[in-house]
């Protein structure tokens, strides 16, 4: 909800070395899904309309790096400052460029209430912010707070236990934060160095400065800060999940598409939410482009063997025209259908490396194709039966019988003057469709599987289902 009448601009400190997690690269610019962990949280915050300004501080030998992410993702209402030596530092430089003027060529609207975020916390939603922002024109502060996992303890000089806290007494502080913006810069300004040195919370140096006593606003669970690898694996983990609730099955009318077409969304829709195309739709910029946009990010195209890769790379070029930045890597699986029934290996060698080089082009643009194969012979399977008798299907085990059908027609054929009856015996066979099920069953299973792994190593081969 948009805290109606409030100007509101948001500083996320980003200025920090990551060294609880390791490694060379600072945790905000590790990858997730191909994707540096800052630029999440400021997407976070460009995707909210009432929030003016977005101050990213960074230190000064990641300047250059922050602007490239700003640049490559599309990021909008974004400037970059240099951070401090501690976070309370960053978050200072961060405020100056509203007040003082020779911190910033540009000059910026001072905001009436400054949301601070840390820009390692990935997931953070509108509600949770226009709460704190609300709370924070009336308090003055305002911070997520979220409850303990584990109970505080103090030591005591010897490294014993010297009393632990009543754990339902206490809360975690967590982000977002927001602040009247005079409160928190009157604060910054009369902190002393070991506060900027040492502190670690901004609403208590709202306290403590400001004698102003935050509201306590109850945060979701995702609000929690990146700080270990651990940390990063459940961000990666979680965005895959975010990213696998829905698929685009794209699909022919032709006969030999058209039943794996109509199976093969049935069988997807137990596991995940399908919407279905048809190609002359697909073809259609605007309809993929408007799924696309309503954050679908993957595509199954069922394409009979012929003209596999070239429906594909249509899709491609769609996708590519959509002016969407590729926030998140697209899945776009490419069914091959092959019911001639021979059971030769239907793709030949030149085309499983005109596959996999169009993969390896198409992940440039952050888009991850793989094969997959539907060979489906129709097989005609029958068990003779004697006529008229049924197998007794037994409780809780469906018996299929599959009836060798004799037919008796009478067909007559008038040829002219003389009428002429034959009495045709027909023996039809019954296609076994539970084995095309099954087939399509093993497809969807390896197409849930690409989606919720989207393994860029993946790309280009060919599954078999
Ligand atoms: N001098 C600093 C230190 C931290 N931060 C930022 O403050 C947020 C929360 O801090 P923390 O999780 O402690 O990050 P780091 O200091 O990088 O982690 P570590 O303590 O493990 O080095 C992070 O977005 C971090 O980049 C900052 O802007 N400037
Ligand atoms: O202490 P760190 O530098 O790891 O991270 C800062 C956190 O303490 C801070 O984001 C919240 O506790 C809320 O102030």
């Amino acid at each position: 909800m948009e805290p109606g009448g409030v100007s509101v601009s948001a500083v996320l400190p980003a200025g920090g070395s990551g060294e609880r997690l390791g490694g060379a690269t600072p945790k905000q610019f590790c990858a997730v899904q191909g994707r540096p962990l800052v630029s999440y949280a400021v997407r976070a915050m460009e995707r909210i309309s009432w929030i003016s300004d977005i101050i990213v501080v960074v230190s000064p030998e990641n300047i250059e790096t922050m602007k490239t992410i700003i640049e490559k993702y599309g990021h909008k209402r974004v400037t970059v400052v240099e951070g401090g030596i501690t976070r309370h530092r960053s978050i200072f430089n961060g405020l100056k460029v509203f007040a003082e003027k020779q911190f910033s060529s540009h000059l910026f609207q001072k905001p009436e209430v400054v949301i601070i975020h840390d820009a390692v916390r990935p997931f953070v939603e509108e509600d949770i912010l226009s709460k704190v922002v609300m709370a924070a024109k009336e308090h003055g502060a305002a911070g997520a707070i979220r409850p303990l996992v584990s109970t505080v303890v103090a030591s005591a000089a010897d490294g014993c236990l010297d009393h632990s806290l009543e754990r339902a007494r206490y809360r975690a502080s967590e982000m977002p934060q927001a602040f009247l913006f005079d409160v928190i810069y009157e604060a910054y300004q009369q902190c002393t160095d070991y506060d900027l040195d040492y502190g670690t919370e901004c609403l208590h140096l709202a306290l403590k400065y400001c004698k102003t006593n935050a509201k306590l606003v109850e945060g979701t669970a995702d609000l929690w800060k990146v700080t270990y690898k651990r940390d990063l694996y459940a961000a990666e983990s979680i965005i895959k999940d975010n990213l696998s609730q829905e698929v685009c099955v794209i699909t022919d009318a032709n006969e030999t598409v058209a039943q794996v077409g109509f199976l093969l969304p049935e069988s997807l829709k137990r596991q995940i939410k399908v919407e279905t195309v048809s190609i002359s739709q697909s073809r259609n910029d605007n309809h993929l482009q408007s799924i696309f946009s309503g954050q679908c990010y993957n595509f199954v195209c069922v394409n009979d063997k012929k003209c596999a890769i070239q429906e594909t790379q249509q899709l491609v070029h769609i996708l590519e025209k959509s002016d969407i930045p590729l926030l998140h890597p697209v899945v776009l699986i490419s069914v091959y259908l092959d019911i001639s029934g021979n059971n030769s290996f239907s793709i030949g060698m030149e085309e499983l490396a005109s596959i996999k080089k169009f993969a390896r082009e198409t992940k440039k643009k952050n888009i991850l194709v793989y094969g997959l194969l539907i060979q489906y012979k129709p097989q005609l399977q029958s068990k003779i039966c004697q006529r008229g008798q049924w197998t007794a299907s037994r409780r809780g085990e469906q018996n299929v019988l599959w009836m060798n059908t004799t037919l008796f027609m009478l067909i007559s054929v008038y040829d002219g003057w003389h009428l002429k009856t034959q009495l045709k015996f027909f023996t039809v066979q019954t296609k076994d469709p539970s084995l095309l099920q099954e087939t399509v069953n093993s497809a969807a299973a390896l197409i849930m599987a690409l989606i919720k792994d989207r393994n860029p190593e993946l790309i280009g081969q060919l599954l078999v289902a």
